[in-house]
């Protein structure tokens, strides 16, 4: 026979005789307690739990976005710049093409990109970051999610887009060039194809890809081959979609008995 009275329950945990510690509050109790100390919330422990729930926060927000592409690019480009428009067209026929259309969220390049989705009733996604000097999620992104972390939203690009589109841009852009160019050379990912749209804009960083980077032996010449570069935005989603049927080829067409 046991003792009920005895009984002592920490949690979900049964304590009896010796093994009873005596803590004096329930969890619950101590949960509704915010009495106490408060600095824990700027520990690393806490911040972990922050990530976890950023990554949950895309994951659950993406899972279901279907085949998409992300477009990159200057968020400092003006609307009235030409390279605004070329983005505005990428988003447009990837968004015809079928794919949903993932940005940094930003102004600029960002916000043509989704502007050009948006407009003819594509997906338009804006993966936001918190920054400094908060400019928000453009007026063009259609769904968004805003990460404090930038290896949990790069985490997104990468998982969610099956091609990256990287137009004209700064430090922001080129991060996100050489991140998604490592993770192909590395294998990390496979079937995905980046494009860069702008040659004048692009040739001079290939050059020095090709001719000291390669030459000293820093690059394999393949590396090079991993980005297609042009100024046709047909040929730049064509390549999207070419890669896309490559991923799920579309079943053959019955023939007729
Ligand atoms: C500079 C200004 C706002 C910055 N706001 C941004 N919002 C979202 N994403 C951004 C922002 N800035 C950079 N990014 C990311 O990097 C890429 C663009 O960076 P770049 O240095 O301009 O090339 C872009 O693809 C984003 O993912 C106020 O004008």
């Amino acid at each position: 026979m046991t003792d009920r009275a005895t009984d002592h329950m920490k949690g979900p945990i049964l304590q009896r005789r010796g093994q009873v510690d005596e803590g004096g509050s329930t969890t619950d109790q101590r949960l509704l307690d915010s009495r106490g100390p408060t600095d824990w919330v700027h520990t690393d422990p806490w911040r972990v739990l922050r990530i976890q729930a950023e990554f949950v926060e895309g994951f659950g927000a993406l899972a279901e976005l279907g085949p998409a592409i992300a477009v990159f690019g200057s968020a400092r480009t003006p609307a009235d710049h030409p390279h605004y428009a070329v983005a505005e067209e990428a988003g447009r026929k990837l968004a015809q093409a079928g794919f949903a259309v993932i940005t940094g969220g930003g102004p600029g390049t960002m916000e043509g990109a989704n502007k050009g989705a948006s407009e003819v009733g594509g997906v338009s996604v804006g993966l936001g970051i918190e920054l400094p000097f908060e400019s928000g999620l453009n007026q063009w992104v259609d769904r968004g999610i805003n990460f404090r972390y930038f290896f949990a939203r790069k985490t997104m690009f990468v998982k969610y887009s099956q091609g990256f589109i990287v137009l004209p841009g700064g430090l922001g852009t080129l991060d996100e060039l050489f991140e998604a160019l490592t993770l192909v050379q590395t294998r990390k990912v496979t079937s995905f194809p980046i494009v860069l749209i702008g040659t004048s804009y692009w040739e001079g960083l290939l050059g020095w890809l090709r001719d000291t980077a390669l030459a000293d032996g820093k690059i394999n010449a393949d590396d090079l081959d991993m980005m297609v570069l042009t100024d046709d935005v047909d040929e730049a989603v064509a390549l999207m979609v070419a890669a896309r049927e490559h991923r799920f080829p579309s079943p053959a067409p019955e023939r007729p008995e």
